[in-house]
């Protein structure tokens, strides 16, 4: 049987058979307990079974008694547009300022011109009416540290001017409490956090002055000196500040990189000379293996990954794929995280933006679950193993290897470095980066083998798409080539060094119209599994192989990825699709406990109060890692608007008339079983904020959101 007849079955047995029961949720227990939808469950209180050919393509088939339609009226349902999540997949300029480098706004820093993707998305100004000076932002009144601007500073030093006239008063969510403060036993948004009068208070001296200081969980004074310490000890990868002015002014020596290129570029000078002799046709050819020389040095031993049934992965995601959203991710069951995308260049550049997306939170360190279910590389070390791994993007070899020598040097706790070949949109496509990386198997080659010389112990991994064109499929002729190498190059270079293919069932045109090709995946999983038996007979012939150089001792994981939204999904795909692992994207945004759904194999109905949870959750863990300050809790805000723009997709299967759901199925106008569910289907933002504010206070006058995606509407026609 081809994989994809199985999968398909599989699929139609569970619409045969799945039928949501439909009891209301009572808020006593979590939802999650209370309801378990059993794939051989009956249909129940008394609604009609229908065969899934009566579902309407494309709308989520919502039960009658949910559907929003005027009294004494049917609801005839109209196919709703697709979204198009490659919008989503865009960072622009202005996006990549607000989360890295905004924090440097007002400190006299210039504006970037708005370019890019999303240019025309702003997200209005957060910050202080007047700026509190940060010689005196974490001290007690009467020990300011001296001020470096002196005379010409222009930030507040009056501690009482600030808390009544430089900033808002304080918020009374969280019952008034930090919870930053709560968490770590002192909050390092010292006098700016807008929680601080739950950490300081008013101290008499002996000769009646009056004293205004900051205080920890326990009540007491600190710290004398002014120095907050480092509160937050749960992020890692924090890279010196140092080290990102080296960068910034070419400081930082890259050696192995540097030796590497111009033995790279000597190479390609003498394959492009035997290329052209060859097509020429010329009999006086050049021997590309006479000519060659061998690379400065070998790469390093590289770390054994392991991808299984047991490792369900979340997708690199921009914007969405943030440090407290991937934490979220992990409570729930999510093993393998990766960091947005960064840019190679500013990297390279020490853009402290692109350098914040490297930051990871301490649970992304430890190791993903492990039960050896997969085929497991000899000498993998699982207790050294972590969840977390980065993706970069580039346009040129140098790029790609230079910051990757920088990533390794500079990042301690990193799984793997991940090449961005699958990017579909303009800004990346016309640079020659992302998905243009798939029409450039040449240059690919050189981009992965490069990268994994000067990576040191940390294996490099690509993440594709199937092609860019709809009428050319180019994914497992570029993996052939990642795995074995060149037909020129393979037999005296050995395998370029890819650890591991993630493959998106999609080309670059095909955007989201429609579904996620696991047919190809399936093939494209069966071609991997024979490359990596030829790996291994390779290995046994290839000239001076270096053994310890093979990524997990030759064999190259698969990582399937594409509209997975349901544990059914999963492990249809792990079982029959035969990828080693699934790396969910939107599914991940829309539902986050689909981990959970996977790690206990059974759909949960999460009560709209439970959702709630998650989404308080992402404020405490924005304001862990961002700050509970104005600038802090306005980013937290603006992120957790932008999750809510997926997490409102979510249609609780509860409401449901057929399972499985459907990533690609939107619904038509429908109300939730009580107010909180039909608050979290809202589609407008302005309700976002609405729920933002039950965690973040009210926003301010000046915040304001644009959805990523143009248009979240759908329509419902109503026949008398
Ligand atoms: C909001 C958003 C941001 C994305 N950002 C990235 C990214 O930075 N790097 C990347 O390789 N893919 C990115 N993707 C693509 C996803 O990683 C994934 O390949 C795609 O969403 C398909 O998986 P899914 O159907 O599970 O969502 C992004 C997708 C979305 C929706």
């Amino acid at each position: 049987m081809k994989p994809q007849e199985s999968t398909k079955r599989s699929q139609d047995e569970i619409h045969d058979t799945a039928t949501p029961q439909q009891q209301e949720p009572t808020h006593d227990e979590p939802a999650s307990k209370r309801q378990r939808f059993d794939e051989s469950a009956e249909t129940q209180n008394g609604t009609t079974k229908k065969s899934p050919v009566d579902r309407v393509k494309g709308v989520a088939p919502i039960k009658a008694e949910y559907l929003i339609v005027a009294p004494g009226q049917s609801a005839k349902v109209a196919v709703p547009d697709v979204i198009d999540d490659d919008e989503a997949e865009g960072r622009g300029t202005i996006e990549h300022q607000q989360q890295g480098d905004s924090r440097d706004a007002g400190k006299g820093g210039k504006r970037k011109k708005k370019t890019g993707q999303n240019k025309e998305r702003t997200f209005g100004t957060f910050s202080d009416a007047q700026r509190l000076c940060n010689s005196v932002a974490w001290t007690p009144e009467f020990s300011p540290r001296s001020c470096k601007f002196g005379e010409r500073c222009n930030g507040l030093h009056d501690i009482r001017k600030y808390l009544k006239e430089g900033r808002r008063a304080d918020l009374e969510t969280f019952g008034g409490k930090c919870p930053t403060l709560e968490k770590f036993g002192k909050c390092p948004s010292g006098w700016r956090c807008l929680f601080v009068s739950s950490h300081s208070k008013e101290v008499e001296h002996e000769d009646g002055r009056k004293e205004l200081v900051l205080t920890d969980k326990d009540g007491n004074t600190y710290p004398d000196d002014g120095d907050t310490g480092d509160a937050n000890t749960e992020v890692v990868n924090n890279v010196e500040g140092q080290i990102k002015i080296d960068l910034s002014r070419k400081r930082v020596q890259f050696e192995k990189s540097d030796k590497y290129l111009k033995w790279l570029e000597k190479d390609t000078q003498i394959f492009r000379d035997h290329h052209h002799k060859q097509k020429d046709g010329g009999a006086e050819a050049l021997d590309y293996r006479a000519m060659y020389v061998e690379p400065p040095f070998k790469p390093s031993e590289k770390k054994r990954l392991y991808f299984g049934r047991e490792t369900p992965a979340l997708a690199p995601l921009t914007t969405q794929g943030n440090l407290p959203f991937r934490r979220l991710c992990v409570d729930l069951g999510c093993e393998l995280t990766y960091s947005e995308m960064a840019m190679g260049m500013p990297l390279l550049q020490g853009a402290k933006s692109d350098w914040t997306l490297m930051r990871a939170h301490k649970s992304e360190t430890t190791p993903p679950r492990f039960n050896g279910d997969g085929p497991v590389a000899q000498g993998y070390d699982h207790s050294k193993d972590l969840k977390f791994g980065a993706q970069i993007a580039a346009n040129v070899p140098w790029v790609a290897i230079k910051s990757t020598e920088a990533l390794a040097r500079f990042l301690p706790h990193l799984r793997l470095i991940d090449l961005n070949c699958g990017c579909p949109i303009d800004m990346l496509y016309k640079s020659g980066a992302g998905s243009a990386l798939l029409d450039a198997p040449s240059k690919l080659e050189r981009m992965i083998r490069g990268m994994n010389a000067v990576s040191d112990d940390v294996p490099i991994t690509a993440k594709i798409r199937m092609g860019v064109r709809d009428d050319k499929f180019t994914a497992q002729k570029n993996i052939e080539r990642l795995a074995l190498g060149s037909e020129e190059h393979r037999d005296i270079l050995g395998a370029p060094g890819c650890a591991a293919v993630t493959l998106h069932g999609r080309t670059r045109q095909q955007r989201y119209t429609r579904a996620a090709n696991w047919e190809y995946i399936a093939e494209t999983a069966a071609m991997i599994k024979r490359l990596n038996e030829k790996t291994d007979s390779l290995t046994d012939t290839i000239r001076e192989v270096d053994e310890r150089t093979l990524p997990n001792g030759g064999r190259m994981f698969f990582i399937g990825n594409g509209d997975c939204y349901s544990h059914i999904d999963y492990f249809d795909h792990v079982d029959n699709a035969k990828v080693d692992t699934v790396m969910i994207g939107r599914g991940a945004i829309i539902k986050p406990w689909i981990y959970e759904e996977i790690q206990t194999g059974q759909y949960l109905d999460k009560s709209a109060t439970e959702r709630l949870g998650y989404i308080e959750k992402f404020a405490r863990y924005g304001m862990e890692a961002w700050g509970s300050d104005e600038l802090g809790i306005n980013y937290t805000r603006r992120f957790l608007l932008e999750f809510l723009s997926f997490f409102s997709r979510y249609v609780p299967i509860g409401l449901l008339e057929y399972l499985p759901p459907s990533i690609n199925e939107r619904p038509p106008a429908y109300k939730g079983r009580n107010e909180l569910e039909t608050l979290l289907a809202s589609k407008d933002y302005k309700d976002w904020i609405k729920i933002s504010e039950m965690f973040l206070g009210p926003a301010p006058a000046t915040f304001s959101f644009t959805p990523k995606h143009k248009s979240n509407s759908y329509e419902i026609e109503a026949e008398g």
